[in-house]
């Protein structure tokens, strides 16, 4: 039994009569304490995957499995962080990550909750502007308030959806780093979805991409054969890393060309209707020349 399963999966959206399968036949299997990247192109349907394993959507087809049993719904051990942040936009920083804390451990004391929510703020760095409202915050800090508020949850599994796509590139080192300190010190479980083949080579066991849409599917994983702790400072000289980064480049690349040589032109057919008569009532300024339509084409009167 895998920690944390996708079996058979499909996700479609839409009416009966106009039915777009976004994801098919997806099948993962995540091992406890595993860190797993899935790595795909915008609209293929990440999000959604991600969906799925916090149990916020259900499979069209399909089962997702967490230690054996199906997920129900959203709770606690699975903790989202998505790509937009979902702040309460009327509490602080501080105050967003107090209302899930005292949701989730409830039997804490204030001093605990205060500490809780002082150490994850400050691991984000974002200690200077606790008492800020997210429409006060730039986008990038306001990803750091949404990690600080996923971490302080304490959940088994930690689902980050593109966690960093917003910081600029020492902030992002940064909290790659401290994503990497608690998934190795308090043995999480982590599936982070990214677009960046570098950060997903950088922390991940294992890469998955997915495939362009619609009916998106996983495609064969690529394994990162390479010891731990990764010193960001030495992977360009890295053999391995050099490898599997031009190799998943290729894959994605390919993915890419694959995807627009099957694209159909769109040919969007127009109705076949037209005014029946343009005739400028009476009493309104008149044009030099009325026109009058009666079925199409149009011809002049
Ligand atoms: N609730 C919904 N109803 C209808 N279509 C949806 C719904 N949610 C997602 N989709 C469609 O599913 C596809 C995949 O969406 P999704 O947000 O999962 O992609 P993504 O890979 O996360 O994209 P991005 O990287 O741009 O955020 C898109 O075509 C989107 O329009």
């Amino acid at each position: 039994m895998s920690y944390l399963e996708l079996k058979d999966v499909s996700v479609s959206f839409g009416p009966a009569s106009n039915r777009t399968e976004v994801l098919s036949n997806l099948n993962l299997k995540v091992e406890e304490n595993e860190f797993v990247a899935v790595i795909g192109f915008s609209g293929a349907g990440k999000s959604t995957l991600m969906s799925l394993l916090a149990g916020l959507q259900e499979p069209t087809n399909g089962e997702v499995l967490f230690k054996g049993k199906p997920i129900k719904g959203p709770g606690p051990d699975l903790g989202i962080m998505f790509q937009n942040y979902s702040l309460l936009p009327w509490l602080s920083v501080n105050d967003n990550v107090k209302l899930a804390v005292n949701k989730v451990f409830p039997e804490l004391s204030k001093k605990e909750v205060d500490e809780k929510i002082h150490n994850y703020v400050e691991m984000v760095r974002l200690d200077h502007a606790g008492d800020k409202k997210p429409h006060e915050l730039s986008g990038g800090m306001r990803q750091r308030a949404s990690l600080a508020r996923t971490l302080s949850l304490d959940p088994e599994v930690l689902l980050l959806d593109e966690p960093l796509s917003a910081l600029d590139a020492l902030t992002r080192s940064e909290l790659q780093d401290q994503i990497l300190n608690i998934w190795e010190r308090d043995k999480r479980t982590v599936v982070m979805i990214t677009n960046d083949v570098d950060e997903a080579v950088l922390m991940a066991d294992r890469i998955v991409p997915l495939t362009m849409g619609p009916k998106a599917t996983l495609a064969d994983e690529f394994i990162v054969n390479m010891e731990r702790p990764r010193d960001r400072h030495t992977l360009n000289d890295h053999p391995e890393f050099m490898r599997l980064k031009a190799e998943i480049t290729r894959f994605m690349m390919n993915l890419n060309k694959e995807a627009k040589s099957l694209a159909k032109p769109v040919n969007t057919s127009m109705p076949d209707i037209a005014p029946k008569d343009f005739t400028v009532p009476s009493g309104r300024p008149q044009f030099s020349r009325n026109f009058k339509i009666s079925a199409s084409p149009s011809t002049p009167s």
